[in-house]
């Protein structure tokens, strides 16, 4: 029988992985081995499924591998996926893991001498700069950002800016930095995201992944 050509799966090296790798078993794939030695230095790993294997990559870097399609098959944040806004990316599955919420936040004070409908120009600390100016923009604001890639709670207290846009989940990093939530932008959830022309060119299997990845959350 002729070999299927390798089909890649790209998943986040992170905190994502943790809450992903049971909804992969039951999905039906398992990572070989050394995929779990944290002294291999592999970066791409055979499945028990013959043609797909698993490339472990930044969170940040997983859409970039599934847009371009060095990868067919992807999981990423919704909060990724929404900053690279990929036209070659179509998300099917909520994953329903990873949750948590991106937020505008500020130091406590700020509220009381400043009134958010009234901002027109500001700067913001951020490792999402194209979401915040848009979600600025659709008000009218003016949003200039200062692009971390980390540590944004430091920015207000050190005079760097005064408000940021990061991800929050249980509030315990604002609340240890002094800032309060103003704001939600979105809620984050991670996806399971396929090349858009994979589908075309490899429906049959791509299709079967999706029903997988589908079938495994609603079997949570
Ligand atoms: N409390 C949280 N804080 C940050 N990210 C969270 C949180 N809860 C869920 N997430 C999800 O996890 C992803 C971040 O994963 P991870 O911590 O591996 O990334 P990272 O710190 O950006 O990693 P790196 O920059 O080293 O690649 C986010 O993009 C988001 O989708
Ligand atoms: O509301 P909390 O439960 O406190 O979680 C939010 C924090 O978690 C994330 O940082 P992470 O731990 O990924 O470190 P980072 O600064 O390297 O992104 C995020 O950027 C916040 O700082």
């Amino acid at each position: 029988m002729p070999k299927i050509e390798p089909m890649i799966l790209a998943v986040p090296k992170g905190r994502i992985l943790k809450e992903l790798l049971p909804l992969m078993k039951s999905a039906g794939v398992e990572p070989e081995e050394s995929f779990f030695d944290d002294k291999c230095r592999q970066l791409k790993f055979a499945t028990n499924v013959d043609y797909l294997e698993i490339i472990r990559v930044r969170s940040f870097d997983v859409p970039t591998f599934v847009a371009f399609g060095a990868a067919h098959l992807g999981v990423g944040g919704s909060d990724v996926i929404m900053e690279f806004d990929y036209p070659e990316i179509y998300s099917p599955v909520d994953l329903d893991i990873g949750h948590c919420r991106m937020s505008v936040a500020a130091p406590a004070t700020l509220l009381e001498s400043e009134d958010p409908s009234q901002w027109s120009h500001i700067r913001v600390a951020t490792k999402y700069p194209k979401i915040t100016q848009k979600h600025f923009a659709a008000r009218g604001v003016q949003a200039e950002c200062i692009k971390l890639n980390g540590a944004m709670e430091l920015a207000p207290n050190l005079g760097l800016c005064r408000r940021i846009v990061d991800l929050v989940s249980s509030g315990d990093t604002l609340k240890a930095n002094g800032l309060t939530e103003i704001e939600k932008i979105s809620e984050v959830s991670s996806r399971f995201i396929v090349n858009r022309a994979a589908m075309k060119t490899r429906p049959v299997e791509v299709n079967k992944w999706i029903r997988s990845f589908q079938e495994a959350v609603n079997a949570k």
